[in-house]
């Protein structure tokens, strides 16, 4: 059995209605093309920047949404008005327009390298409090975002509760870009045997954040089968579960893990947010 799904690499500017209505015709562009899940870049509704999360935060649910497919709503800023905090949150569809799943991004994108970047989601954000994966009529898949894909025990987790796919909407830079971000989408995909995609804005360079772009598609033997640079496009790629069983089967690592030694890392737990 095999699905297709799309990474729409959005140009997004500081016009929230233009960047709604870009997404929306992508995914409809996306949806005609056979693509049956897609996956939206990291603040795709505003600019990446601390200091415009609250002026583009929404509550949610709020959405509206209309396509034959499962759509991964990559992130915008989410404002809980019960306590007041805001979240770099995924909200995800199913093809009849209820809202599925709801992921708000766990590791909060602080650091500091001299001279070249030193970011603080922490200064607006909070972190989210649980992992999440949702069922679809293809099999289970997972969401993190973008900083998330740091953290090998969440993609371990999400291959242990039987995920087939983990999309990461992610928006990173033009330092880690080029270092880490394909390297850490193989090695997530290799380690766990599962396809990984991730899916960021198109890089503007007169914002203040120059994303990487490059969003990509990897394979469960960690190889890269769909890629682009760093203008707005669409990455399809086809997930083939008979691959996956093929390549789980000749080096059976997934089968072979040792829990009884790992038992230094902290239980599998899934709170709510
Ligand atoms: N938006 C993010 O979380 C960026 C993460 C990033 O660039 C990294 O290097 O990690």
């Amino acid at each position: 059995m095999s699905f297709k799904i799309a990474c729409i690499q959005l140009a997004v500017s500081s016009d929230k209605s233009k960047n709604l209505t870009n997404a929306k015709n992508k995914i409809l562009e996306a949806s005609k093309n056979g693509a049956k899940i897609i996956c939206l870049p990291e603040c795709f509704n505003s600019l990446y920047g601390t200091n415009y999360f609250s002026q583009y935060a929404e509550n949610i649910p709020n959405g509206e949404s209309e396509s034959k497919a499962y759509i991964i709503g990559g992130s915008i800023p989410e404002r809980e008005d019960s306590t007041g905090k805001l979240y770099n949150t995924c909200t995800v569809y199913n093809p009849e327009g209820s809202m599925i799943a709801k992921h708000r991004k766990v590791h909060l994108f602080d650091i500091d390298i001299p001279g070249k970047i030193t970011f603080k989601e922490s200064d607006s954000l909070s972190a989210g409090n649980s992992l999440t994966h949702f069922d679809t009529k293809f099999g289970k898949i997972g969401v993190g975002i973008c900083y998330d894909i740091r953290f090998p025990e969440m993609a371990m987790i999400a291959a242990q509760e039987g995920c087939i796919v983990m999309f990461y909407p992610g928006a990173f830079n033009m330092t880690t870009g080029p270092l880490h971000w394909e390297l850490l989408q193989r090695a997530r995909a290799l380690d766990n045997q599962f396809y990984v995609a991730t899916c960021s804005p198109a890089r503007d360079m007169s914002a203040t954040y120059n994303a990487w772009g490059h969003s990509t598609v990897v394979n469960p033997s960690g190889a890269v089968i769909a890629t682009t640079d760093h203008e707005e496009s669409i990455i399809y790629a086809d997930i083939d579960l008979d691959e996956m069983k093929s390549i789980r089967q000749s080096i059976p690592t997934t089968l072979q893990k040792r829990y009884d030694l790992y038992t230094k890392i902290t239980s599998i737990t899934s709170n709510s947010n």
